[in-house]
């Protein structure tokens, strides 16, 4: 049961932002420029931080972006409609969907191809995630990096009907390439959260893989 992906597009991994700056304020900044699902990812906070900041950004966020949290099954069924990001060192995916029910959005990192043999797990996903694409100083204990050829190969892997994100050094320099190998969406932290101008960041990776997935689809890919 897999549960709706939602709109997994441009997917902002929420990290951290430039002095001065509120979080949730660039959530929403963001989510106006064109992200289509925010996840709340903060690895030192406790499931009760987790819920009091989900709460102010699902106020903000409302309808217009799918909300996940990372990691905490708790924090995600304290608030309502949230979803859940695993990986394999995390809950299973199976006990992730049981908890949270047939609607809700499960999504599980994919670090190392054998993942793929858990069939479990896979029908229980709404997303994957290519997990990292490339190295990234806001995530330093990955798994090795898939590069382009690791996302086509996974997208040939993959249950066509079952979205294909990735995550990991992602940028608007990049971002169209990412898509052209198989990506159905592009995660990022720092492209999004370090910018100046989050709406603007957000606005410009948007039409870049609104561009790239127009263009996949008219080579009938
Ligand atoms: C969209 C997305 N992809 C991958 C990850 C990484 O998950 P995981 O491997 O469990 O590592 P942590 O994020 O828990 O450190 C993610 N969070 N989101
Ligand atoms: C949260 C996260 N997960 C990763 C993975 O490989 O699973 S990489 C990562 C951080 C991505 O940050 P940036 O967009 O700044 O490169
Ligand atoms: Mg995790």
């Amino acid at each position: 049961m897999r549960g709706q992906a939602g709109d997994v597009r441009l997917y902002l991994v929420t990290g951290p932002v430039p002095p001065g700056a509120d979080l949730v304020d660039v959530v929403a900044d963001a989510v106006g420029g064109g992200v289509t699902t925010v996840q709340l990812r903060d690895k030192d906070a406790t499931t009760d931080d987790l819920v009091r900041l989900g709460e102010r950004l699902t106020e903000r966020i409302g309808t217009r972006a799918t909300f996940v949290l990372n990691d905490d099954l708790q924090a995600a069924r304290a608030l309502s409609g949230a979803g859940l990001h695993v990986g394999p060192d995390d809950l299973h995916p199976a006990r992730a969907r049981e908890a949270l029910g047939d609607d809700a959005v499960v999504g599980w990192s994919l670090h190392h191809v054998d993942q793929l043999k858990d069939e479990a797990a896979v029908a229980a996903c709404s997303y994957l995630a290519v997990s990292p694409v490339w190295p990234t100083p806001t995530k330093t204990d990955t798994t090795a990096p898939w590069g382009l050829d690791g996302v086509r190969r996974l997208r040939d892997l993959v249950p066509a009907d079952l979205p294909l994100v990735a995550i990991g050094g992602i940028s608007a320099a990049n971002a169209a390439s990412v898509v052209g190998a198989g990506a159905d969406g592009v995660c990022v932290v720092s492209a999004i959260c370090s910018s100046p101008d989050p709406g603007d960041a957000a606005h410009t990776l948007r039409e870049i893989v609104d561009a790239a997935l127009a263009a996949r689809a008219e080579e009938g890919r």
